[in-house]
């Protein structure tokens, strides 16, 4: 596999200082070479760089439009490129509204992609339900082709074409809904497995409804969005919006495991690291599971990996 790595320094999604230097965060555990080591042919495309504005009103409550909106172009025009290299995209956030960005980019590459999304949140207000105006929860609203007419026309997002259906959607590990997000995800048709369903079903059972429900024949590229939220706040506190209840780092692995196993992966974001937040030990244990789950992605095996060419002596 061919994996190009794209730093995304965003933190304008919310509100928390800090998720800016989660891609540095990544790099400093050392992801790059835990992913070289399992054979992966890794294209380092560095920290995208985002002219900062300061002139930026927020709209209907929206906060960062233009920051954001301009940010989220040359995130998708950067995925995009990437993808038609025949590489992976691997994408470091930063917060998930660099999602706006990844996904359209890869629906821009690939026409029948889907979209496994893992979070504690449905990150799908529209700009009228979201409570707060923090664009990361908001992300999937743009890029919903169902959900169009209910999104007013936001300064700087005009060049966003709607590009994935509710169909071809799948949440794992939601526990943090609002109102408005419940409304969709219930009346759009939108595969929902909720910790419920985790602890109802498993994550196997849930995996493989998941793809039953987006992926049904195995053909279609897959875009994995996984926002270490997710992830219990045991094993992840440094993050912005944590969510007791959340998702053992063996789910995640297992999750990332089985998506690796289609040979479909074609995007993973791997997004909300802050490592401002929480303690040292809180930081390096958040930042341990991410690099976990992203060399589960790129085929890190738990029995352990024979490097290439090795040879028993
Ligand atoms: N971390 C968040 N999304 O993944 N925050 C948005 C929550 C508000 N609905
Ligand atoms: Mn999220
Ligand atoms: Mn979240
Ligand atoms: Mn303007």
């Amino acid at each position: 596999d061919k994996v190009g790595v794209i730093g995304v320094p965003s933190c304008k999604g919310q509100s928390a200082g800090g998720v800016q230097h989660g891609p540095k965060a990544l790099r400093q555990a050392g992801i790059i070479d835990k992913l070289t080591q399992l054979g992966v042919e890794v294209y380092d495309y560095g920290d995208l760089v985002f002219e900062q504005f300061d002139d930026d009103t927020p709209i209907l409550g929206l906060k960062n439009p233009k920051n954001i909106g301009l940010a989220a172009k040359k995130i998708s025009d950067q995925v995009s490129r990437v993808i038609k290299d025949d590489q992976i995209a691997l994408t470091l956030g930063g917060d998930h509204s660099l999602s706006i960005g990844t996904i359209h980019g890869h629906a821009a590459a690939e026409k029948n992609m889907c979209l496994v999304w893992v979070d504690a949140h449905a990150d799908i207000n529209t700009p009228l339900t979201s409570p707060s105006g923090n664009v990361h929860g908001m992300a999937l609203s743009f890029l919903v082709k169902e959900l169009k007419e209910y999104i007013p026309q936001i300064p700087h997002f005009e060049w966003i074409k709607p590009c994935i259906s509710a169909k071809d959607i799948a949440y794992i590990g939601l526990r943090d809904l609002d109102p408005g997000e419940l409304w969709i995800v219930r009346n759009m048709g939108i595969s929902c497995f909720t910790m419920h369903e985790v602890d109802r079903y498993g994550i196997d059972m849930v995996l493989r409804m998941s793809m039953q429900a987006i992926n049904p024949h195995g053909d279609r590229p897959i875009h994995l969005s996984f926002d270490v939220d997710s992830l219990d706040p045991r094993i992840s506190a440094a993050t912005g919006t944590p969510v007791p209840g959340g998702l053992s780092v063996r789910e995640g692995i297992y999750i990332a495991e089985e998506l690796a196993a289609t040979g479909k992966l074609t995007a993973v974001d791997l997004v909300e690291v802050n490592p401002l937040l929480g303690t040292k030990e809180e930081r390096d244990l958040t930042v341990y599971a991410a690099t976990e789950i992203a060399r589960a992605c790129f085929g890190k095996k738990r029995e352990g990996n024979i490097p290439p060419g090795y040879v028993l002596p």
